[in-house]
């Protein structure tokens, strides 16, 4: 038998299957999706079987063996293994690093060798230190380690190893292992047991002491705590193994994140007239078993995450499995909390907060087959279970769904793939669903399919028990500073906070922070700090007065004087949430904030425990980032402040104003979801833009309409579909060059299919290609950049053109290549 193996190389040399022969041994084990340690190019790589043949494609005589085989089961599924190729097609990367974008981190092993006396190994042949301590080690050594040992003896290694008095062996080791604890067991009925501790001596007190404790708990218990409840010892224990009373075994460990606590079970609630029509509708696609998509627009508070459960429990019912993506950020102990309660033991909950070990025992559970829901962010949707019937992505708008680094993937085009591979329904739930979904929602269901399909988009425009949306006050802060207010608050929200400080109820407050940065400046001459690698400024920590570049890490200390003109009038600026803190501390005194920004939520859980906090009424107001506008539900929440609203809008990116709308009328959303009515307000430098009107009015078909109108004179989503081709080198003038020569060939195989036509031009194909042009940011890390962008419309596999075109540049001799990026559907064209 053949396994056809992806090596574990991204280059585009060795990005294709390579034949190995199975050996016996293993034939039974092999299946597509197995992880495997396989000789290349002398050393031993992991990689994965992709597919399996009877003949090889090369001379059997050069055919090599798989040296290992990895994991007892295979890690992946066929259908993952050719969702990875799919991946790897689209989005313009290798096959392994979407393969490795599949499992979790701990699986991606690292080859170690290992060396080991041959037994006919000759006296003398190796220094003779060297052998005595090989020997011993049991003959075997991991070749690292005898290097480190013995430097003085590299090179009596090395002719050892030609001339076979050691052998080389190599392996590939996981980052991480399953945890294995020493677990005590009772080896024989309780009445056996109780007797024998009668019939111990006296002066084994302690052993009876263990015993009775164990029969009291009535199960097996791990040696560690069975140690601490006895204050007795190990060799307690040993001894009674010894007299056959106890056995000891290592028993695999789940380590889980939410161990201890205790999720109050929840009962479905009965759905309003409104969430029980879409819950109908979601769950005759999910009968029907084959593959759809809806979305599912709610606005805030309509009770999305109740269908969401609900639909699931019909899903689990007909014995099939669900995965709920949820943006990073909102996955709060909130949602978990509703999960849990609801699914008990039957979910996985997967977010970068876990360590890898956690995340490893979470990912093993769903491919064990002992959960049935798979929580988490983005790389969720690659969990492994076998028969799919649902998806849900929440806060599909998100676009932390887009993986920015290789492979740069949507979770949500990955959805509709994996969908279509196991006919399952995929539900895309959002108050502001981003254009691009609305629009194909909203499209015309292609004429003759059989039966008409339902409508794909479902309208949740109402909350739970008629609570009305919030009133939103904005408010012009240029009036405000007419009016001598100088301070960061406006007279109605400082009257408001003082409200709701005297009635016990509490406040969000939004510091709007995308696209703002504290950098220091020379108010003297103008200076700003800039990184000497990138073009761009230095970010400002107040904590370490240290700034830092957040593209390259380059780090630096602050000056005390102006590096260009010597002014002591340097400063730093921008609006952190501390100084929101410190003027709330200032006007409002007593005042209890809980601020939620980067630098409060590194720690573990310290996410978690600040929204317990302010959920326990711990504090008066919670201060943050964007963090705080999504997925809340606080009873006693009944204010939201948005301290500024437009540093979003100028941005230099296409989605500005979406993004703003959504950030709004999410932020608006948190206040007045229960019994107590909520009010918002808005504190804007452009009050008439209409993403702030809009936001205000809750109207989001208004803000489509004008956005649609915007998009549709720019030439931008949905209108088009983009691909931004990013190119870098330390040669500008080679970099220019290379970059001509690309975008033109481009332009060439598009002519050849005929569909290079500009985007205005009217025709359902157009393929546009823009640039080369410095990129916004021109230079990272010491290398120039320079970006192309593509935009297209129609039938185009606009991927497959890109490959083609990029393949004479990535294959040349590495060091002279300018280093190509290519992101389909870029989130930001920066
Ligand atoms: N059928 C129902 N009966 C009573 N209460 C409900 C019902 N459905 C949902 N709720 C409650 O209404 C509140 C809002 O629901 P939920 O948080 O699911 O809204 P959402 O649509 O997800 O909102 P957002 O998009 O703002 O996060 C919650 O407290 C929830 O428990
Ligand atoms: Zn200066
Ligand atoms: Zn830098």
């Amino acid at each position: 038998m053949i396994a056809k193996v992806i090596v574990d190389v991204p280059s585009r040399q060795t990005d294709r299957p390579f034949d190995y022969l199975v050996p016996f041994e293993m034939e039974s084990w092999i299946e597509i999706g197995s992880r495997v340690g396989v000789p290349f190019g002398g050393r031993v790589l992991q990689g994965f079987v992709v597919g399996l043949a009877a003949e090889a494609d090369i001379d059997p005589k050069r055919l090599k063996p798989v040296s290992e085989l990895l994991d007892p089961m295979p890690p992946l599924l066929p259908d993952l293994v050719e969702l990875a190729k799919w991946l790897s097609d689209k989005y313009c990367c290798s096959w392994t690093t979407a393969l490795q974008a599949m499992i979790p981190a701990a699986l991606k092993g690292k080859a170690e060798r290992y060396v080991e006396l041959a037994e006919e190994a000759e006296e003398g042949e190796l220094p003779s230190e060297l052998a005595e301590w090989l020997a011993s080690q049991g003959g075997t050594a991991k070749l690292e380690a005898l290097l480190e040992r013995f430097p003085q003896h590299a090179k009596g290694v090395k002719s050892g190893l030609r001339t076979g008095a050691i052998i080389e062996h190599a392996s590939i080791k996981d980052r991480l292992s399953i945890k294995k604890m020493l677990t005590v067991f009772l080896t024989a009925e309780e009445e056996t047991i109780r007797a024998a501790a009668e019939e111990l001596p006296a002066r084994a007190a302690k052993q009876r002491e263990v015993l009775l404790y164990m029969l009291r708990h009535g199960g097996p218990l791990q040696m560690q705590a069975l140690i601490a409840a006895t204050e007795g010892s190990a060799s307690t224990v040993r001894a009674l193994e010894g007299k056959g009373l106890l056995e000891l075994r290592e028993v695999e460990q789940q380590r889980d994140p939410y161990a201890g606590r205790e999720f109050v079970r929840t009962k479905p609630l009965p759905l309003t007239a409104g969430q029980q029509a879409v819950f109908e509708r979601i769950v005759r696609s999910v009968r029907a078993g084959e593959p759809d998509t809806m979305l599912l627009h709610g606005v805030t508070g309509s009770g999305k995450t109740e269908v969401y459960l609900q639909s699931i429990q019909y899903c689990l019912g007909l014995g099939k499995q669900a995965i709920v993506l949820v943006p990073e950020i909102s996955l709060t102990p909130q949602m978990v909390e509703r999960f849990k309660g609801r699914f008990g033991e039957a979910v996985a909950v997967m977010h970068s907060r876990l360590s890898n070990g956690e995340r490893y025992d979470e990912w093993r559970k769903i491919r064990s087959r002992q959960v049935q829901v798979a929580i988490g962010a983005r790389s969720a949707i690659f969990a492994p279970f076998e028969s799919i019937g649902l998806i849900i992505i929440d806060e599909e708008h998100e676009s932390s769904y887009k993986q920015e680094e290789s492979p740069k993937y949507h979770a949500r085009d990955v959805a509709v793939r994996r969908a279509r591979q196991h006919g399952a329904a995929v539900v895309l739930g959002s108050a502001t669903p981003s254009i691009e979904t609305f629009a194909a929602a909203n499209r015309p269901q292609p004429s003759g399919t059989a039966g008409g399909r339902e409508p794909a988009l479902l309208p949740m425009p109402e909350r739970v028990g008629g609570r009305p949306l919030p009133p939103v006050d904005v408010i012009d802060m240029r009036e405000e500073l007419r009016d001598g207010n100088r301070s960061m608050f406006s007279r109605k929200l400082h009257e408001l906070l003082t409200d709701r400080l005297e009635k016990g109820e509490q406040s969000v407050l939004l510091l709007n922070r995308r696209g703002y940065s504290t950098f220091v400046m020379c108010r003297s001459c103008g200076y700003t700090a800039q990184c000497p690698h990138c073009d761009i400024s230095l970010t400002y920590h107040q904590k370490t007065r240290v700034m830092r570049c957040h593209y390259c890490g380059h780090a630096e200390q602050a000056p005390t004087k102006c590096p260009s003109c010597e002014s002591e009038h340097i400063r730093y600026f921008g609006t952190g949430t501390q100084r929101v803190e410190e003027e709330l501390a200032k006007l409002f005194p007593g005042i209890r904030v809980i601020r939620m920004d980067v630098d409060t939520t590194t720690e573990k859980n310290a996410h978690e425990k600040l929204l317990k906090q302010f959920g326990d009424r711990k504090a008066d107001v919670l201060l943050g980032t964007q963090m705080v506008a999504k997925g809340l539900d606080f009873p006693y929440v009944t204010l939201v402040g948005v301290i500024a609203a437009d540093t979003s809008l100028n941005l230099p990116d296409f989605r500005a104003a979406e993004r703003t709308f959504q950030l709004l009328t999410q932020v608006a959303g948190r206040a007045g979801r229960h019994h107590l009515p909520g009010e918002v307000v808005i504190q804007t430098y452009s009050p008439e833009h209409y993403a702030v009107t809009t936001a205000q009015h809750h109207d989001y078909a208004a803000f489509i309409a004008e956005e649609l109108r915007h998009r549709g004179a720019m030439g931008y989503p949905p209108y088009c579909r983009l691909i931004l081709i990013t190119m870098s080198h330390e040669q500008l003038t080679l970099l220019s060059s290379v970059g001509e020569q690309f975008a033109s060939r481009l332009r060439e195989l598009a002519e050849e299919q005929g569909i290079l036509v500009p985007l205005n031009s009217g025709l359902s194909k157009a393929f546009d290609v823009l640039g080369p042009v410095a990129s916004p940011i021109s230079r990272m890390k010491d290398r120039y950049r320079f970006q192309c962008v593509i935009k297209y419309r129609g039938s185009i596999d606009a991927s497959a053109l890109i490959r083609e075109a990029l393949a004479p540049f990535t294959d040349g001799p590495p060091l002279r290549q300018v280093q190509f990026s290519v992101d389909v559907d870029p989130q930001v064209i920066l």
